[in-house]
């Protein structure tokens, strides 16, 4: 298990507590596209550090940049501005060098389906230049730790969306990498494939890996990342643990009210609610957030909220009081919801 995690002796770091990655002013724009147009900005001057150990994500929406800032890091393209080190290096100058030391999973799975289990490693060990003695060792204890060792000799191309994304995952630690880049490690994937994946993460982050990755998922970002970015439109909107910004930008609870679609009793709870805002007293609404489906009500003590609710002679057809999450936090960022 020790040889799966993060590799023992890092080289080019300048001083050992130094950043693994540290963004200033990070930019991506590409440039229009044939038929014209103006360049389009997809990462507008972010600034982040990667510390050794930790596991760091980026949360936002599809089309927030996450993406664009992983390939950045990954060195497979340029950066349009700002800074970029990694490693203590520039990925302008020195991304062979860089890549040798970093793992990628990329969004899409991009393993050669016709050759065996085994030797998709094989290919990617003999890439980075290990010896075939080396790469046989290290595939048994991945392919064991990712839990395809009872298919190394099967082809790729009938295992399953959760099993090729776990061979990813193997085919991204040959070259024992310093730090683990994951595009949305576990989209696509069915909640109990997710679950399996998720477990992987944890016995990496558990064996010391430095990780870095994006989702949209709200639950993967909070159960896998000791810190993150909340991300939209190309820039950090809050950055933190979980648990700070939840703390930071929501209310410990919030209680869910859903009503008769078309009935009217939507817009006339709203106006209701809002005169519960800030009374000071039990159950005390912090604030209100009104989506299509459901409104979202923001307090300390959901229960009393709900009582209060009920009190001011709102008459939900459902409800429900559950703790906040990085969804509300989103939400209270930037009005929309992660997943559209
Ligand atoms: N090669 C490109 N040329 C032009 N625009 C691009 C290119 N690649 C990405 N974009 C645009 O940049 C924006 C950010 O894309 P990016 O893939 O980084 O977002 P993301 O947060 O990773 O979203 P997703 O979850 O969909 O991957 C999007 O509006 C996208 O359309």
């Amino acid at each position: 298990m020790a040889r799966i995690s993060a590799s023992p002796s890092p080289v080019a770091v300048s001083a050992p507590d130094a950043p693994l990655i540290k963004a200033v002013g990070l930019r991506k724009v590409f440039p229009p596209s044939k038929r014209g147009g103006e360049p389009f900005t997809a990462v507008d001057g972010i600034d982040f550090e990667l510390h050794r150990g930790e596991v760091f994500g980026f949360l936002g929406p599809n089309g927030a940049g996450k993406s664009s800032t992983m390939r950045m890091i990954g060195c497979v393209s340029p950066i349009s501005g700002g800074e970029l080190t990694i490693l203590g290096m520039d990925p302008r100058v020195d991304s062979s060098r860089i890549k040798a030391r970093l793992g990628v999973v990329p969004q899409e799975d991009s393993l050669d389906l016709e050759l065996r289990v085994r030797e998709n490693l094989l290919i990617y060990g003999r890439y980075f230049g290990l010896k075939r003695a080396e790469i046989a060792e290290r595939t048994t204890e991945l392919l064991e730790f990712v839990q395809l060792a009872d298919r190394a000799e099967s082809t790729v191309e009938p295992l399953s969306g959760g099993m090729k994304r776990r061979l990813t995952i193997a085919r991204s630690l040959i070259n024992s990498p310093e730090i683990l880049i994951l595009d949305e490690p576990t989209t696509g994937l069915d909640p109990q494939a997710r679950h399996v994946v998720w477990d992987r993460l944890f016995r990496l982050k558990q064996a010391g890996t430095t990780l870095v990755l994006t989702t949209h998922y709200m639950d993967e970002a909070e159960q896998l990342c000791d810190r993150l970015v909340v991300m939209d439109h190309g820039r950090i909107a809050a950055e933190g643990s979980p648990r700070s910004l939840i703390e930071r930008f929501s209310t410990r609870e919030v209680l869910e009210i859903r009503f008769e679609p078309g009935s009217g009793a939507h817009e006339a709870a709203i106006a209701k609610a809002e005169g519960l805002i800030g009374t000071g007293e039990r159950g005390s609404i912090d604030r209100l957030e009104e989506l299509p489906d459901r409104i979202l009500v923001y307090s300390d003590d959901g229960e009393a909220a709900l009582a209060a609710v009920h009190g001011s002679g709102i008459t939900p057809l459902a409800s429900l009081v559950r703790r906040s999450s990085l969804e509300d936090v989103f939400l209270h960022l930037t009005g929309r919801t992660l997943v559209d």
